[in-house]
Order: structure tokens, then C-alpha cells, then sequence
């Protein structure tokens, strides 16, 4: 693997995409990292992972994104995947009511597995695709609400707040552990051993600044 952790770097955050298959977890993580998008993109097997800098209130985050399979049969061992995140994009489609109704089969795993601090928003990913939505923006809010999680709407083929829901997520991160002092760092960088993961992005330049956000709750401007 190539290098794992820059120097320069303050922290590194390790957060992780979960939600069914082909709700577009991989596509979401592909715009964020390489400003890519995939019509034909093939079911996730196993783990791939990503980078991107963000430099917050002066600091240089390395948010290292993990994507697995939302297909039982393909996907990494649980425990490990989980081990170390900081947050969670928790996904579903707009057009496909079951996506979000399995969104809380994701919660009771993330509960499980996931560290009791971690940072989660709900993601309504296809909102390019108005005309065939199953699920209303305000049903979704609804249910993040009740979980306390925040709630954003995207489109990984329109670009639609892709980069803001990673910048929400890591932003709310580096708030709740910037007072934890840097053992966040020393932590992080035992983290990153599991042995089956494929790195699909390193691109030190590919480098972003993240503004703060004051609400939670974004829908799709088409
Ligand atoms: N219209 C539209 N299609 C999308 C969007 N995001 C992803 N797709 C399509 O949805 C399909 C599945 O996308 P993936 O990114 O592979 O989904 P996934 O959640 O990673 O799937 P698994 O790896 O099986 O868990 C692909 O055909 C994508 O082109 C989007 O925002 N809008």
C-alpha cells in the first residue's frame, strides 16, 4: 500500500460508507475522491478505500473514505470495517422506497460494530431522479431526527452536494475530537491494516478546505 499517512498531515479520519446494494455508495465516494462517475459501475467486493485532504481552521485532515459491498455475500468482515470510524455516510436511494427502510437494519449494525461517538448522516443519494422518487425528502428528515442524525439529499451524477455531505461528516469530526488533543493521529495510523482493502485513490494535491456549515438538512437544487 502506498503511503498511508502524510506527515504533514494533522489528522487522518477514517469514516465509512454503508448502506444497500447499488444505492451508490461507490459512485458517491468516486465524485468526492476523483470527480468520477460510473454508469456501469459493478458491485463492490469486499473493501476499497479513498483519500482526500481537507484543511480545516488550519489543519491538514487526511479523510481516508471506506466503501464496501451493500450485498451481504461480498462484503468485508464487519467488526474490521467499522474498527477506528469516526463517521458514517449511511445511504439509500430516492428511488427505491426498501433502500431507506433498511436504513435502520444499518443502524442496528452500526450500533453494534460502530464507537458510540461516531458521526452519521443520512444520505438520500439519486435525487437527479425526481419523477421516480419513493421517498419524501420530509419522511427522511423525520427519521434522521429520531436517530439524531443529520440528513442530506445528493446526486453522485449530478454533483449534487457530494462534496458537502464529506465536508459536513469530517467537519463534525474534527469538532468533536479537536479538544481530544492529537492522540486522534497516533490512533488513526494503527488503523489502517486491513489486509484485503484496495486503495483506489491517493492524490496528495487533491486537496480541499471545508467552510462551516450551519444547518444539517440539505435537498437537491436541480
Ligand atoms: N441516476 C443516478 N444513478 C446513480 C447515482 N449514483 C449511482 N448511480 C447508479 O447506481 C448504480 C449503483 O451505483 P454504485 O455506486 O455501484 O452503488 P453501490 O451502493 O456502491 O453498490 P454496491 O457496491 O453493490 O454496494 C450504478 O448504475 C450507478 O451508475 C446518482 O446519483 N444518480
Amino acid at each position: 500500500m502506498a503511503d498511508a499517512f502524510d506527515e504533514e498531515c494533522d489528522y487522518l479520519f477514517k469514516a465509512v460508507l454503508i448502506g444497500d446494494s447499488g444505492v451508490g455508495k461507490s459512485n458517491l465516494l468516486s465524485r468526492f475522491a476523483k470527480d468520477e462517475f460510473r454508469f456501469d459501475s459493478k458491485p463492490t467486493i469486499g473493501v476499497e478505500f479513498a483519500y482526500r485532504n481537507i484543511k480545516i481552521a488550519d489543519k491538514l485532515i487526511k479523510a481516508q473514505i471506506w466503501d464496501t459491498a451493500g450485498q451481504e455475500r461480498f462484503r468485508a468482515i464487519t467488526s474490521s470495517y467499522y474498527r477506528g470510524a469516526l463517521g458514517a455516510l449511511l445511504v439509500y436511494d430516492i428511488t427505491r422506497r426498501s433502500s431507506f427502510e433498511n436504513a435502520r437494519k444499518w443502524m442496528v449494525e452500526l450500533r453494534e460494530f460502530g464507537g458510540k461517538d461516531m458521526v452519521v448522516i443520512l444520505v438520500g443519494n439519486k435525487c437527479d431522479l425526481e419523477q421516480t422518487r419513493e421517498v419524501e425528502e420530509e419522511e427522511a428528515k423525520g427519521f434522521a431526527e429520531r436517530e439524531g442524525l443529520c440528513f442530506m439529499e445528493t446526486s453522485a451524477l449530478k454533483n449534487l452536494n457530494v462534496d458537502q455531505v464529506f465536508l459536513q461528516m469530517i467537519t463534525r469530526i474534527h469538532d468533536s475530537t479537536s479538544h481530544k488533543s492529537l492522540d486522534v493521529k497516533a490512533d488513526q495510523e494503527k488503523q489502517i491494516t486491513l489486509s484485503d482493502a484496495k486503495e483506489i485513490h491517493i492524490d496528495a494535491a487533491n486537496e480541499v478546505t471545508a467552510t462551516k456549515q450551519t444547518s444539517y438538512y440539505y435537498c437537491c437544487s436541480t
